[in-house]
């Protein structure tokens, strides 16, 4: 690790932490948010060099890299380019576009959003599934289009009372949308990689078997090689032609042709939908259907939340510079 530099002195030797796409929403280039002057950044997207070049170019003060949704992932061969390279920080709470398992190899520590979203992701989930249900978005359009005038009545929706809510994956998130339903007077049940010792939900080791045995299936899980696609056709046809899926994960995780196929054929009922899996490409089958509800990957995000995830990636960036224990650490390396 590099002594105390005086950045603005030192520009040329000073560490430098990597973005690779500006990060929305949050402005952490401008340096008023740093107390040690241990760092600065590192623009990549404004270079008009292709990114090999440009990384193999700077690759001796590359000590970091900050990393968002929807910026490059941050591959093996990214990494390989920046052998100096000790800390991935993330604005995300999802890692899928870090690959972890070279992180851990090298010893590179990894940084996420923790559970600084999970209250903002829960509402959000909750809000979709009552959508869905109870036809907000769907009567909202009848209502703008002047057809109660004309058609009449629109159909009333479903209960959200009493249904029984299937969460797959339940760590903060799932556990925040766990907690809110229950206030719903929802039953809850669970499925993660592991039964979770201190939880009393029933615990299903099988997703399929989840679906059958609920009314909605809410994803919260992380996408891994493990989810991706755990959501398929057998999944949903075990949920059934009553039932409703809410996805606030990842879209991979959802098998996306299966899921539409499904919808079409009126094998589930509705779906809520934040994430896709070719994200901002959205199937357009689902554009037309009113039992489904569409967000572009938004549930994350709030301005409030948005405070705390730069407090978050400032202290997480000035602990490493300054070889203290990270805030908000990933892993077990
Ligand atoms: O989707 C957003 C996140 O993982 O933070």
């Amino acid at each position: 690790m590099a002594e105390s530099t005086d950045c603005h002195k030192a520009q040329q030797d000073c560490p430098k932490v990597l973005i690779l796409k500006p990060i929305p929403f949050i402005n952490l280039v401008g340096e008023q948010y740093f107390a040690s002057n241990k760092f600065t950044f590192l623009e990549a997207y404004d270079s008009s060099l292709p990114l090999h070049q440009f990384l193999s170019t700077h690759s001796p003060s590359i000590k970091a890299i900050l990393s968002s949704v929807g910026a490059p992932p941050i591959t093996a061969d990214i990494l390989h380019l920046l052998p100096e390279v000790g800390l991935v920080v993330t604005t995300s709470v999802g890692l899928n576009q870090v690959d972890l398992l070279e992180c851990r190899r090298r010893g590179i520590k990894v940084a996420n959003a923790g559970s600084i979203f999970s209250d903002d992701v829960a509402d959000f989930a909750v809000g979709l599934l009552i959508d869905v249900l109870r036809k907000v978005s769907a009567s909202d359009g009848y209502v703008r289009k002047g057809l109660w005038a004309t058609k009449g009545d629109y159909p009333l929706g479903s209960k959200l009372g009493g249904k029984r809510i299937g969460i797959v994956g339940l760590g903060n998130i799932g556990f925040a949308v766990a907690k809110r339903l229950e206030a719903f007077r929802c039953s809850i049940s669970y499925n993660s990689r592991k039964r979770k010792p201190h939880v009393s939900y029933p615990f299903y080791e099988s997703v399929c078997e989840l679906a059958a045995n609920c009314d909605v299936l809410v994803i919260c899980c992380e996408l891994t090689d493990q989810t991706h696609h755990m959501i398929n056709k057998e999944v949903l046809s075990a949920l059934g032609k009553e039932g409703v899926i809410v996805n606030i994960g990842r879209g991979a995780i959802i098998h996306e042709k299966e899921m539409v196929q499904c919808l079409v054929q009126g094998e589930i009922a509705g779906a809520g939908l934040d994430v896709f899996e070719n994200e901002p490409d959205v199937p357009l089958e689902l554009f037309a259907m009113d039992n489904v509800v569409l967000s572009p990957h938004v549930a994350v995000f709030t301005p409030e939340s948005f405070l705390d995830l730069r407090d978050l990636v400032v202290g997480n960036l000035e602990a490493f510079f300054s070889n203290k224990p990270l805030l908000s650490k990933f892993g077990d390396w």
